[in-house]
């Protein structure tokens, strides 16, 4: 299993022995996910690498309760998801896990701090509360001054900042991150992934970044490999730091 420091800490996100399969188009079925077992307490962070078609996306969008697995457990804050009905798995994925995606998807017409009260506003929480909520996060991801620019008006760096900062907005157990830096320089490709890491740790979630940039894996707690659906932990997710 690959398993953070957990000894004494539930995790936030525990996945196990999950199966994920696909039609494969023809009469057989292709097993993306494959027996993968993960625990990620909270504070920790943890990069998932590995090859084009190995499965990553898949364990997101399971994790992320976006998609039922064929087989397996996935557990939130010690929630076994698969017990709950349509509308408790949506509270529970409104109100748990936060999800990044490559491209920001802002919307055009919304400045910054807009899009982190408008989240908050589909969650039903005072817009008050969201607005000082959302001024402290646009603080913390170091967009104090631009809360009132709109998208392009923004550079892709902190567009993605906004991004995260309106992950943040529910107070999510589980962050889930898909190719933050994939639109991004290098400089501040490390900057996103350093964000990352603090906000983490300060936010105490338990975070899953998908990336091909395996030389920011250093700077996470821990490092899995996914290959042919199947997850492989020992060598690099001895947590760091
Ligand atoms: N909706 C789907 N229906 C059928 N097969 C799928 C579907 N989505 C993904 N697959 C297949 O499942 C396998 C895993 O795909 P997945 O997108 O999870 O890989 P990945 O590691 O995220 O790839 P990449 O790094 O290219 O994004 C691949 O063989 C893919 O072709």
């Amino acid at each position: 299993m690959t398993t953070l420091q957990t000894a004494t800490v539930e995790p936030a996100l525990a996945l196990e022995n999950l199966t994920l399969r696909y039609p494969d188009g023809a009469d057989g079925v292709l097993l993306a996910l494959d027996a993968v077992d993960l625990a990620v307490p909270p504070g920790q962070m943890l990069s998932l690498v590995g090859p084009s078609g190995s499965g990553k996306s898949s364990l997101l969008a399971v994790a992320g309760t976006l998609m039922r697995p064929s087989a397996g457990t996935v557990r939130i804050s010690g929630v076994e998801t698969q017990t709950l009905d349509g509308r408790r798995l949506d509270r529970l994925r409104r109100e748990e896990i936060g999800m990044i995606f490559q491209q920001p998807n802002l919307l055009p017409a919304l400045t910054a701090r807009e899009q982190l009260v408008i989240a908050e506003d589909l969650r039903g929480g005072s817009r008050r509360a969201a607005g000082r909520r959302a001024d402290e996060l646009l603080d913390e991801v170091g967009l104090a001054g631009s809360g009132q620019r709109r998208p392009h008006q923004l550079s892709g760096g902190q567009r993605q900042r906004v991004n995260i900062a309106r992950a943040l907005m529910g107070s999510p157990s589980v962050l889930l991150v898909d190719e933050p830096t994939a639109a991004l320089d290098h400089e501040r490709s490390a900057d996103i992934v350093g964000l990352l890491g603090r906000l983490t740790r300060e936010h105490r979630v338990a975070t899953v970044m998908v990336t091909h940039e395996t030389e920011f894996v250093p700077f996470t707690d821990a490092v899995a490999t996914m290959r042919d659906g199947r997850l492989s932990p020992p060598a690099g997710t001895t947590p760091r730091g």
